[in-house]
């Protein structure tokens, strides 16, 4: 087995080279698409891309664009806690948040999403669920693990590329790993 930080450079140059082939770029922004398109009006939490992440914002704008009870929000990071999540929109006023990403001003007024969009280093089909491999911040499993106990409902979609696929042999989930509901992949 890799270890884990060998792993996690590998798939970052994976995803960018899958992020950088404009073929495989446009097959993952058709899947995105059609999630968008089949999707009620809800508040949805995509995020500001860093390091070759898919881009989903043109798809969110147009999505939320002339629908008043469609909502696009962005995490916003305090070290170590759960993510909270602020509204956003194109006029919205933004900051860098602790790691450098960009986040909406909201003076605590957080936004409760009912899918949770998040990208993916790599992930994996193990034990009949979908398991994401992040940054190693723990901070959607907190989100998630934070919710399910609230018992507040919300949907758990990963964005990734076929390549950024992990097998079994690789890596395997861990006691704080929450498995996603949904991976958009391609
Ligand atoms: N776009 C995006 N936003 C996100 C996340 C994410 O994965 N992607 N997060 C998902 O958790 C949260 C922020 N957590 C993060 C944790 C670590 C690093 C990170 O890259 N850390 C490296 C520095 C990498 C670099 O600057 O090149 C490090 O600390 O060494 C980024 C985000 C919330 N917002
Ligand atoms: N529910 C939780 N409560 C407290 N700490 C947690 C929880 N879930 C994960 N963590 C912490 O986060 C650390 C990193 O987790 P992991 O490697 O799975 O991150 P990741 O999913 O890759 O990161 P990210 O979501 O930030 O991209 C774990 O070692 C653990 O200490």
């Amino acid at each position: 087995m890799k270890t884990l930080n060998n792993l996690r450079q590998n798939l970052l140059e994976i995803r960018l080279r899958s992020n950088r082939d404009d073929a495989q770029r446009k097959c993952l922004e058709n899947k995105v698409a059609s999630f968008f398109e089949q999707l009620n009006d809800c508040c949805v939490a995509i995020y500001w891309p860093i390091n070759s992440e898919f881009d989903l914002r043109p798809l969110a704008l147009n999505w939320a664009r002339y629908h008043p009870n469609r909502a696009i929000a962005l995490p916003i990071v305090q070290l170590n806690e759960p993510l909270k999540f602020g509204l956003w929109t194109e006029s919205t006023a933004m900051q860098k948040g602790p790691q450098g990403i960009n986040e909406p001003i909201v003076n605590s007024n957080y936004a409760q999403p009912d899918i949770i969009i998040a990208p993916c280093l790599g992930w994996s089909d193990q034990n009949k669920q979908l398991w994401r491999i992040g940054y190693g911040g723990g901070y959607y499993d907190r989100t998630l693990a934070l919710y399910k106990n609230k018992q507040h409902n919300v949907q758990s979609v990963g964005v990734a590329y076929n390549t950024q696929k992990v097998a079994e042999g690789d890596w395997r989930p861990q006691e704080h790993d929450q498995a996603l509901d949904l991976i958009i992949s391609a």
